[in-house]
């Protein structure tokens, strides 16, 4: 199912109302709101819809019952929203941002004010305001909030009488844990009774007993007073004990240790929970409606109290999938403190396989900051909202619900007919219809280095005392191959091959077609390759494989192995193109899949809850930053690629073989048939174009089989098209060893010698360095080394002595012409390989 959807608009609303091609759902027009004003203040967006409520009376203020519309005193059909908060928190950016979006022919704001509020009875504050944004914050006078709501009888987007108890955090503990929502284990000791047994406090070393309940250390001490974020942290004697006390940010602190402090307050009521396990991380969470969040990873305050920012001087956030658990908690949250936008905090657990979620924490009103795509997803969800509120005629759809409908109804969109529909009415219309329910995409990782591998046989008394010592078993006769990764034993395995280096070299002639300079050369390869980058672990693998061993002439039994082949592979990492091709992939995939969606797509449908998104990799490092490429494409979202990959991909067991049959022998034994039948046929004298439509039948099948036939007619006689591509190999070699030999010998040299070769900083590193003698080659590799790598599927590729191609070398002959032709074309070969 192809989710197409187009925009029409609809001349009856007022122009700022579009719906969805024949469907019950309208959807607010995005290019209605206003994003590209400039900003009256500062750097805060104009917001055309608004005025401020004291400027527009003026001299009036102070008259009974004022109009929103000022000395004008007239009803102009625009919903009037009256934004009642503290100006620190009415004249934010975000605030601003969100506002700013709202479409000036649906929507008045009105801006109360600080002097309003604070100062003048509510009989002075608008008449006529339809929905209220009000939300306390310090200094907010709640009660008087409240008062104004029950004169005026207006809409309120956040419930104030609710957020009474948001003021409390056992309230809201109690309200959280009787939603079924989990909470840190805690316990209240309350001076002023809230259902308190008493107030007996127990103090010890390592815990605290209240009124009978223990809590070990490390627990938190958090104000009664949500307001209050003097929190504490007491750590256990056996973690050095002393006590961290957190704080709203000052500058870049969060928090400072105190290594003396091991008792509690004693001045006030304070809750005492178990601190929970995060890793570091907190996930912050913010919802617009009971459909919608948006979720972000920070740095808790706990872990060394400094506050990351980035270069804007913003506190670093990294991007959150939520779980659906998660969903389900912020939907629980939305209904049950009755706050539309309500920001809270989560304490994420991996506990065995699954995550479980702890709220710590329920702020109330809370917008999310700098996130355009927050905003634009705020603004829509706001509109639809409150015209589903007040105008509900002008609503079909809600876009946290009906993303990817596709077959939609024509249905009566009179007036009478929709407006005669409440909100749940549209939902559970829209419901019924299909839905596109899950999309599977798979994607191979971006361009890459070619995978390299360098093999030799050895009885180098260092290396088999190497392989000895690290083998599992740690014997001597050994017979399991060993596999090394890992940093340290591959820093091991450099020093060996390097003091084999070195005791090869001593002594010997300068006989190069001799046995022990072959083998030299092969060392100082791959000392070159080890050397070449700092080992991390991460882009070299070994194998060693014994293959002789002394053996006891009476039993026959394997006493120790004497002759090992060491197999270096390396190469295979993502380059920075291949990472941005995955990045152009995932917005490409975005763009052509859901192709403006109404209410936004993809992007939002990310951020409902009725959706989910999982990414999942091999463990395969080109393949695990490829999915994260894609993810920030995909997800637009910003910054590097390592915390997309911390933060969104999945490295799962379950998910490694998905795609690699190598364990499957009923695929593999396919596999290689077809491989076998491949290399016979491939190998034929035969020219496909001139041949009879029997032979071809025979060749490959039927006419059906396009994509061979396509294939064999390009290639016309598949010998002889080896034989070319060998021989143009072959031209590209001699090529090659002209260069070589142009650079003087130092190319060879700098190859052979240590420290002589150009090295990246890092694994990561761009490949800015020049190779040697004038020739730059991508990430460092040296001319001599990319001969090598020619060399090396050169002189497999084709057997003389069996007259024979090995047909399994075409991809990696491929793999070498595309690299070099996107990485090196500076080399400018004469052969026409490519
Ligand atoms: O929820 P909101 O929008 O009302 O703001 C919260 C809080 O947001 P949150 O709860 O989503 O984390 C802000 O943290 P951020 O999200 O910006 O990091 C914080 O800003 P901050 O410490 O200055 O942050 P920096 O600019 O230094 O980074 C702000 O403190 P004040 O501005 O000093 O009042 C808080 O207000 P309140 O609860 O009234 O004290
Ligand atoms: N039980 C706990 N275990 C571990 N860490 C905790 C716990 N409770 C709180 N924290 C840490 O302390 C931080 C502050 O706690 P909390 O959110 O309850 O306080 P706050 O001052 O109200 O914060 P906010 O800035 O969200 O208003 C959390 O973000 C989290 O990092």
């Amino acid at each position: 199912m192809t989710p197409t959807t187009t925009l029409k608009s609809d001349a009856s609303s007022s122009g700022t109302v579009s719906t969805l091609g024949g469907s019950s759902s309208v959807a607010v027009k995005r290019s209605s709101f206003k994003k590209d004003k400039k900003p009256k203040k500062e750097s805060n967006p104009f917001i055309p819809a608004a005025i401020d409520y004291a400027d527009s009376l003026g001299a009036g203020l102070g008259t009974a019952g004022g109009s929103v519309e000022g000395g004008e005193h007239h009803i102009d059909g625009r919903i009037q929203l009256g934004i009642c908060a503290m100006d620190k928190k009415a004249r934010s950016k975000p605030m601003a941002e969100i506002l700013s979006r709202l479409d000036e022919t649906l929507f008045r704001v009105v801006f109360f004010g600080d002097d309003l509020i604070l100062n003048h009875p509510i009989d002075d504050w608008p008449s006529n305001i339809d929905v209220l944004i009000a939300f306390y914050s310090k200094g907010y006078p709640l009660t008087k909030a409240k008062e104004y709501v029950k004169l005026r009888n207006v809409y309120l987007l956040n419930d104030l009488n609710m957020q009474s108890k948001l003021q409390d955090r056992r309230k809201v503990y109690d309200m959280l844990e009787a939603s079924g929502i989990d909470v840190p284990r805690h316990v209240f000791l309350s001076l002023d009774n809230y259902k308190s047994t008493g107030t007996h406090v127990e103090e010890y070393d390592d815990h605290i007993e209240i009124n009978g309940v223990s809590i070990h250390k490390p627990f938190v001490e958090k104000p009664i007073d949500a307001d209050d974020h003097n929190i504490a942290i007491y750590y256990p004697t056996s973690a050095g004990g002393g006590c961290k006390k957190l704080f709203r940010k000052i500058g870049n602190r969060s928090s400072e240790f105190y290594p003396d402090i091991s008792e509690i307050r004693r001045d006030g009521s304070y809750v005492y929970e178990e601190f929970v396990e995060t890793q570091g991380t907190d996930v912050k969470m913010y919802t617009v409606g009971p459909d919608y969040g948006h979720a972000e990873a920070r740095k808790s305050p706990t872990v060394d109290g400094k506050v990351q920012r980035n270069a804007d001087g913003k506190e670093l956030r990294f991007p959150v999938i939520l779980t659906r658990s998660e969903k389900e908690i912020a939907r629980r949250i939305v209904v049950q403190f009755k706050q539309f936008v309500c920001g809270f905090d989560l304490l994420r657990v991996q506990e065995g396989h699954s995550v479980v979620s702890y709220c710590c924490d329920v702020n109330g009103f809370s917008f999310v900051k700098n996130s355009r795509k927050y905003y634009d997803d705020c603004a829509q969800i706001l509109t639809e909202h409150m015209l589903a509120v007040m105008k509900p005629g002008q609503l079909l759809g809600f876009s946290t619900l009906d993303p990817l409908l596709t077959e939609v109804d024509n249905v009566d969109l009179t007036e009478h007919s929709v407006s005669s529909l409440n909100p749940l009415h549209h939902v559970a219309r829209m419901l019924r219809q299909e839905e596109l329910r899950c999309v599977i995409a798979v994607v191979r990782h971006g361009d890459r280095t070619p995978k390299e591998k360098l093999k030799m046989n050895t009885k180098e008394p260092i290396i088999l005392q190497y392989f000895i010592d690290n083998s599992v078993d740690k014997m001597e006769n050994s017979t399991k191959d060993l596999k090394v990764k890992a940093k340290g034993p591959m820093v091991d395995f450099l020093a060996a091959v390097q003091s084999a280096t070195s005791s090869s070299a001593d002594g010997k002639d300068d006989d190069d077609t001799s046995e022990n300079n072959k083998l030299l050369w092969k060392f100082k390869h791959m000392r070159d390759i080890l050397e070449r980058w700092k080992i991390s672990g991460l882009t070299r693998k070994l194998q060693i494989k014994p293959r002789k061993f002394d053996t006891d002439p009476d039993t026959g039994e394997k006493l120790r192995c004497k002759e090992v082949q060491l197999i270096l592979k390396w190469g295979g990492d993502l380059t920075k193109l291949g990472e941005n091709q995955a990045i152009k992939l995932g917005k490409q995939f975005r763009q052509e899949i859901y192709p403006d969606a109404p209410g936004g797509g993809i992007l939002r449908l990310h951020s409902t809850f009725r959706h989910d998104l999982k990414i999942k990799t091999s463990d395969e490092g080109r393949v695990m930053k490829t999915a994260a490429a894609f993810a920030k494409g995909l997800l637009e979202l910003e910054g590097e690629i390592p915390p997309i990959l911390v933060s969104l991909v999945h490295k799962e067991k379950g998910s490694m073989h998905m795609l690699d049959p190598s364990g499957d022998k009923d695929v593999k034994l396919e596999l290689d048939e077809c491989k076998e039948k491949l290399s016979k046929n491939l190998q034929q004298d035969i020219d496909w174009r001139a041949m009879t439509e029997e032979d071809r039948f025979r060749l490959v099948g039927p006419p059906q089989v396009t994509s061979l036939r396509d294939a064999l007619a390009k290639i016309g006689n598949p010998r002889k098209t080896l034989q070319m591509i060998y021989e143009t190999m072959g031209t590209l070699i001699e090529e090659l060893e002209v260069m070589l030999m142009g650079c003087g010998s130092s190319d060879e040299k700098a190859a052979v010698e240590p420290g002589g070769i150009p090295k990246g900083d890092s694994e990561e590193d761009g490949g800015n360095d020049a190779a040697l003698s004038g020739v730059k080659l991508y990430k460092g590799e040296t001319l001599l080394e990319l001969t090598e790598r020619w060399r090396f599927i050169h002189k497999r590729l084709y057997d003389k002595e069996t007259d024979t191609f090995d047909l399994t070398r075409i991809p990696d002959v491929l793999d070498n012409v595309r690299f070099d032709v996107l990485h090196n074309p500076h080399l400018g070969f004469n052969c026409n390989i490519a």
